[in-house]
Order: structure tokens, then sequence, then C-alpha cells
């Protein structure tokens, strides 16, 4: 059967509740081209009630009241929801907190759930007949039961004893021993108003596309089945939460249209910045040369002793180590030293620009741009001239972190702070910090070396680009007025291919050693406090205000001044090798901490990854069992070596077979696959904010992956539409789903007032790389020691649900902890 026309649907949205991952329904259905023209995602308070009824109303078919967190009787949660329910000018279709809304519209209770439920999967029976969107042959041909299993995810239901007689209710949840019967569906008996308080659009609802279908048949109906409805107007189409244009699926970034090079007539010569295609990418495979080497030697003879700098012996204003190590997954290595750094602090609005050798330079960042506008549209017409060169791997380009607190100019309707003057001489924050990077070398999974490089044409004019109406200098045209070049010259990377071979045929004799023992870590907060955060955590999610919050805590450490924090690294490496095992070092960097800021991290956890086909993967980690160590003795008076024989060949036996017992219990455990589900589909709607839509899926959910502790991890992936830039994409899905909870935007706010700190600081952010070729690279900033000044910390929390146990979960935090730095003082 035909899908019903498609009207033009507008998708009211609470914020952050999943709401995009609705558009995956429709375009199981219909085209992208045809969803992204026909189906809006307006945030709820975009236009108020009289600007709906008069700009909205007249161009739309329907609409559907999205899910979201709080209540349907609180005005704050629902804005005009249950005006626009009572008025019903057009056909509704309610969606969880939606669902909610239609009950409390028309004069029913909202009470608690009698068990509250979050990311499971339960089994849900229409009434005998069926009624409203139960009651069509769309959903009749979608399955020849009568029960069908969907994800829930609510605290709050529509009281069945309070339903008023203008509504009836349509599907109850099948109850089992430990739940009882809750209202599913409804309908209103005169009005085209429908509602479900499951989630059709969950990655692991069944029959979503159906329910998605009978809804649309009877808006249909609604207007006598028309030919077709109207296009959107554009303007409509402008006030959605994100666009995303409507494009083929893949379309790499050499093919994306290119702006006129010419530069405007208006402009003078000399204001203008570096030339698209003025830059070009080069390569050196080094053959056998220095193939016996181990990283650590060329990364301390080439970064460390700067003999890769192209002035010589100059100091040094970074040194980066992507390391990457797993046994399973294999990752190349580079190393690099940055040209520059660009430094943002958000309560100044500032950018810095460091260069070795000089005093830094500022600039302030007016009210109406981010940092994230400003350093996307710079590094996206760096990247738009130039095609991928390969589907992985550093080419040059930008390595840096966005700190957690970067999520204040990146999430839709979180409060931006007004902006601070520092004539008071405070030291600022440093929020986020990229390093430029002209010329790296790389390690391959082969132990090859190779020089790689951005190559500048001298030959070519350069080409600022500044639209007239914008009150920022662009990032390149500011870059320029410092006399800051991109790339290196012919001359320039020669010098440099000479120093690699020098550094693999000479490394240094000088070698560094690991630390002996990491520094002694203490809690921030105690684990009764701890205990406590996580008691205000549940009471919220009890009150529908949250699913699941990732609540941490930092754990801090002192060290003498200007300790060089890279024999920590050396240990760290060994003792937690991970994916993303990364040294970021910037020693110029001021921090209110002091002097010398540097990331050691041995994170895990992939947060985003762009391939040159413009493919974006995401691999939200959640769900954490420590394991057995190797020489860890777990016999039992029964088992193994009976406690008896450590090290033996029983005793290790018995250790593999209890870690892959604890493995298995962990991927079968429900609380923490609804953990892990939740944040997929949190992750779903992210991506969904940047990619084509029916290019977003889940190929591997909920898989078992074991390094330093056991973690069920999930792949979702999505093609970048056209419209979007690497930068772009970050911004969006930023802070880390696993690193907030759901709804986002709530979950945040909420964790701003409930972790004693205030800060998270790097931890919990992101950090990695954007290659030039616009490929990029980004871990969750997660097991990772940050040093600066005089302090060292690490931060650690985990996912609070309403099945979280206390003790439990402070465990969790140690067993993270432990995992990077083995023993903590002061723990209870
Ligand atoms: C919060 C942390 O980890 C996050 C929470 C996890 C969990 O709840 O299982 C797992 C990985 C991370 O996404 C951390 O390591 O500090
Ligand atoms: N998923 C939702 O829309 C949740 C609605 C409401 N906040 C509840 O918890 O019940």
């Amino acid at each position: 059967m035909q899908p019903p026309t498609l009207p033009r649907t507008l998708i009211l949205d609470y914020y952050d509740s999943y709401t995009n991952n609705l558009l995956c329904l429709f375009t199981q259905l219909y085209s992208d081209a045809e969803v992204l023209n026909k189906v809006v995602v307006i945030k709820a308070d975009k236009y108020t009630w009289s600007e709906f009824q008069e700009r909205v109303l007249p161009n739309i078919d329907c609409v559907i009241l999205s899910p979201g967190p709080g209540r349907p009787d609180n005005p704050s949660d629902i804005g005009f929801g249950l005006g626009l329910l009572r008025f019903h000018p057009v056909p509704i279709l309610g969606v969880c907190l939606g669902h909610q809304a239609i009950g409390v519209a028309f004069g029913a209770k909202i009470i608690n759930t009698p068990r509250i439920t979050h990311g499971h999967v339960v089994s849900v029976s229409p009434v005998i007949p069926s009624k409203g969107l139960f009651d069509s042959p769309f959903w009749q041909l979608s399955g020849k039961e009568n029960d069908f299993e969907v994800v829930v995810y609510n605290s709050l239901t529509v009281d069945p004893s309070t339903v008023p007689n203008e509504l009836e209710v349509t599907a109850w949840s099948v109850p089992t021993s430990d739940r009882p019967s809750t209202v599913q569906g409804l309908r209103h008996r005169e009005h085209p108003i429908w509602g479900v308080q499951y989630h059709p659009e969950s990655i692991s609802s069944t029959r979503g596309s159906a329910l998605l279908q009978s809804f649309l048949a009877k808006v249909n109906q609604f207007y006598s089945s028309p030919d077709s409805f109207p296009a959107l107007p554009s303007k409509i189409v402008a006030s959605c939460a994100y666009r995303v244009s409507a494009a083929s699926k893949s379309r790499p970034s050499s093919a994306l249209p290119t702006p006129p090079i010419t530069p405007s007539p208006s402009r003078p010569p000399s204001q203008r910045g570096f030339r698209r295609g003025g830059l070009s990418i080069s390569e050196k495979r080094m053959g056998d040369l220095g193939k016996q080497l181990r990283t650590q030697d060329v990364f301390e003879s080439l970064v460390k002793q700067n003999r890769g700098s192209r002035k010589g012996k100059e100091k040094a204003i970074g040194e980066f180590w992507l390391d990457g190590q797993t046994p399973t997954r294999s990752t190349t290595t580079s190393l690099a030293t940055p040209s520059f750094l660009l430094s943002y602090s958000l309560s100044a609005r500032t950018v810095t620009l460091h260069r070795p050798s000089l005093p830094p330079s500022q600039l302030i960042l007016s009210d109406a741009t981010t940092f994230w506008d400003w350093f996307s549209a710079g590094s996206q017409s760096l990247t738009s001239s130039l095609s991928a060169t390969s589907s992985q791997g550093f080419r040059g380009g930008w390595v840096g972190y966005f700190g957690y607190e970067m999520k204040m100019e990146s999430l839709q309707g979180y409060k931006r702070a007004p902006r601070v003057d520092r004539s008071d001489g405070l030291v600022e924050e440093v929020d986020a910090c990229w390093g430029w990077v002209d010329c790296l070398t790389e390690r391959t999974s082969e132990g090859q070396w190779i020089a790689r490089g951005v190559l500048r044409d001298e030959g070519v004019p350069l080409d600022g680009k500044n639209d007239e109406d914008d009150e920022d200098v662009s990032m390149l045209d500011w870059l320029r007025s410092h006399e800051v070049s991109l790339g290196v010259s012919q001359q320039g990377w020669e010098d440099y291919l000479e120093s690699i071979r020098d550094v693999l045929s000479n490394p240094t004799s000088d070698h560094a050693k690991p630390a002996s023992s990491f520094p002694t870590f203490r809690p921030n907060a105690t684990g009764s406090d701890y205990r406590k955060r996580i008691d205000a955590c549940r009471e919220a999610i009890r009150q529908g205000e949250s699913y699941e919050l990732t609540l941490t805590t930092r754990f801090f450490s002192s060290c003498p001044p200007a300790l060089d924090p890279y024999p920590l690294y050396l240990r760290l490496r060994t003792f937690n090798p991970a994916y993303y095992s990364t040294y970021l070092h910037f020693p110029t960097l001021i921090t209110p901490r002091g002097k010398g800021l540097s990331v050691l991290s041995s994170s895990p956890e992939r947060f985003l990854k762009i391939d040159k086909n413009r493919r974006v993967e995401m691999m939200p980690i959640k769900g954490t069992r420590a394991r057995v160590k190797p020489g860890q003795c777990v016999c039992t008076p029964n088992t193994g070596c009976k406690g008896q024989d450590k090290g033996s060949e029983a005793c290790v036996e018995e250790g593999k077979r209890v870690d892959e017992r604890i493995g298995e219990e962990l991927r079968l455990d429900q609380k923490e696959r609804a953990e892990n589900l939740m944040i997929v589909d949190l992750i779903r709607s992210d991506l969904l904010s940047c990619c084509t839509p029916s290019t977003v899926s889940v190929p591997k959910l909920i898989a078992l992956e074991s390094y330093g502790v056991h973690n069920l991890v999930t792949t979702v992936q999505g093609i970048l539409a056209a419209n979007v830039g690497s930068v772009e994409c970050v911004r969006r899905c930023f802070p880390p789903g696993s690193m907030t909870g759901a709804p986002k935007l709530r979950s945040v706010q909420m964790l701003d007032d409930f972790e004693s700190d205030k800060r998270r600081g790097i931890y919990s952010g992101c950090l990695g790389y954007f290659s030039i070729d616009g490929v990029s690279d980004l871990s969750v900033v997660i097991r990772t020691i940050v040093a600066e000044g005089e302090q060292l910390s690490i931060g650690a929390g985990g996912a609070i649900t309403w099945l979280s146990d206390r003790d439990k979960e402070w465990e969790e935090v140690l067993t993270k902890v432990g995992s990077v730095v083995g023993k903590l003082d002061d723990v209870q």
C-alpha cells in the first residue's frame, strides 16, 4: 500500500527528547527531499502563541507534540501546547509528554507511573475492537499480533481513573508481575487528536512507521484526501531548530559548491586572507628508515626536543602525540608540533593567538557570534578546497580540545552568561584550545614512518572572505592580519623532511623514563556526598525531569611547580593503553591554576569520527564493569588454584573465565542495556541534526568491548548533510550525550546544580583532530589526567537512572579512576 500523501507537518520540540528521531519514521516512508521540504522540527518556545497562530498555523496541516522533560501540567514545560490541543485547529499527534498533555488539556490528572521505566522494552496491547490510530489499514497490515513491543521513557502517566468522557483509551501496556498496566494510547472521541505514551521512534520500538502512517492517513481524511499538500513556506523551514539540506547520500567534500575565489571588489587587496586552493597535502614515506625505533624515541627527538621545527631551536608552544593503542582496532600514531594555537575563553568571549616567541594577541567576539561559529566558518573555508585523501588519519590541520563548558555556546536553549570584562586582571579558563599543524610524522600500524605536510602555494594570491554584514573579522583574515601563515613553503617542507631523516637516523639516546608511580588522587566529593547527589538525581528522574543523568566528580592531586607531566603520560600509556591514548602539552598556556596545561588521556570512547565520504560515526559507551587484572587471583576455595597457587596455569585460566563471565553478565544486564539504549536514542537524535535523515543508522547495538574495563558500546552512523561542516557537526552533537544523560539540555542544567565542582573543564569535552581534508576523529575526554599549573585532576562519573544503586555507582566511579591511576586516597 502506498503511504498517505505527506502533509506539511510541524514537530514541536520540547527540547532534545529524541525529537529528531521522529524524522527517521518519515524517511522510512518518504524521500529525504520530501521530508525536508514538508516536515519541520521547531523548538517549542520559538514562537509565542499569538505568533504561532498568525504565522505558522495557516501554513501547516498537522502537528506532532514531541516527548520532553518535565510535566504537561507545568506551563513552563508545555508552553502553549495545552491551548493548541483545546483549540485543535489541525490534527495533532502527541508522543509521551505530548500524549500526557492531551490528558491534561481535557481534564485528566498526571500521576507517577507505578513503575518508573526508561529505556526498557515493554509490550503494548491496543484495545479490542481497535480504536483511533490502531484502527487503520496501515496499522493492521503492519503485524498479525495484537501486542507489539516498544520502548518507554516515562516517570509520569495519565491517571486512568481521571480520563474524561471526551477521551478514550486506545492501548494499554501488558501487565507483568512487577509492572502494572498503564495507559499507552489515547484519542479524542470527536476531534482529530491522538496520543501514544511510548516512543514509536526509539531504535528498539516496533511498528513505529505503521503508527505514523495511521496518523498521516487520518490527517489526509481530515482534509478529504487531497491529491497533494502545498510545500512549507521557506520562512517556516528557516525557523527549524537545525537546518539540514537535502542532498544526495554521499557527497564528498570536493563536490561541495565552491564559492567564487575572486575577492569582492569593495575590499582592498591588503584585506585578503588565505586563498582556498592555496593549500595542498604532501606525504613522504620513509620506507624502513627508523622502523626499529619506538614511538617514544621519535616523539622525544622530534617534538620534545623540537628538532622538527622549521625555525630551529625556538621554544615550542605545544607538543602533540595522538597515540592510539589497541590490540583489536588498528590505529595510526601522529606526532606534531603546532605552529600556533588558538585558545578561547567563554567568560571573556576572547580568542587568543599564541605563537612561539611572540606575545599573545586577542580578539573579542561579538555577542552575536560564538567560538563555534567563528572557528567553524574559518575551518570550513580551508577544508572545502581539498578533497579527503584517505578514509582515516590526520593530514595536518587542527589538534586540540573543546572543554565541557563549551556547551554554553553549543546547546540550543542554554542560557549564555553575559560577557565579563577582565580588566581586573583575573586569569581566564581555557575552554577550548586548537593548535595548527603544518607538518607531522605518522607511524603506521606496521611500524613505518610517514612525513605529512600541508604546503602553501606561494604563487597564489591570498583571498580573504568576510560577509559584508559580519560584525566579526573572519578567522582567516584575523590570522593574516597577524602575518600567521597556514601551510609551509616548499623549502619548509624539505627542511622538515631533512629533520625527520635526521631524527630517524640519529634519535636521542637520552630517553625519558615513565614515572615510577602516579601521584595519589583524592576525591573532591566524599563517597557520602556523592551518594547524596545520586539521590538528588533519582528524585529529578522520579519527577519526570530527566531519564538518565551522567553524574560526575573530580579527583585532585597537587604536583610540584613546573612538574613535567610527560613521564606520567609514559606511565599511563602502558598502564591503561586505549584507542584514544593522547598526549597534548601546552607549556605556555596559563589557567587560573598556573602556567602550563597538559592533557594525558587514555580514553576508550569515540565521540565522533568523520571519514572522507562524510560518514559520521559515534560510538557512545554506557555500561561499565571492572575486569580481572592480569596476575589477579579470583579463585575461590573450589575453583582454579583454590587460592593457593597464584599465577599458576589453573589460576590464570580461572581469571580469564571469570573475566569473560563478568563481560557477559554486563552485556545481558537489563539496567545497563537500558542506560545504553537511552544514549543511543539521544545520539541518533543528535546525528539527525546534522546528517541526511535517511542515512542515520545503528549498525551495532550494545556490543561488549573489553579494554581497561568492560564496556557496552553502540555504533551510530550517518552521512553529513551537504550544508554541515566538520566543526559544525561536532557543535550540534556537543557535549557528548554519554556525558550528559537525556534529555540533553534539561539534564545538563540539572547536573550544573548537582555537581559541586561547577566546572568539569576539559573532562567530559572532546579532543582530537580536524584534518585539513575534512576527516576528523575525536574522543570523549574520560579516563584522562589534566595537568594545569600545580594541579592534577581526573574526572569520573557514571549514568544515574531510576534503577541506580548508590553504592554500586560510587564503586563504578572508583573503578574508572582506578583503571587510570591505580590506588586512591581518602576514599570512603
Ligand atoms: C562518566 C564517565 O564515563 C561515561 C559513563 C559510562 C557509564 O556510565 O558506564 C561509560 C563511559 C562514559 O561515557 C567517566 O568515565 O568518567
Ligand atoms: N519521554 C517523555 O516525554 C517523558 C514525559 C515526562 N517527562 C515523564 O517523565 O513522564
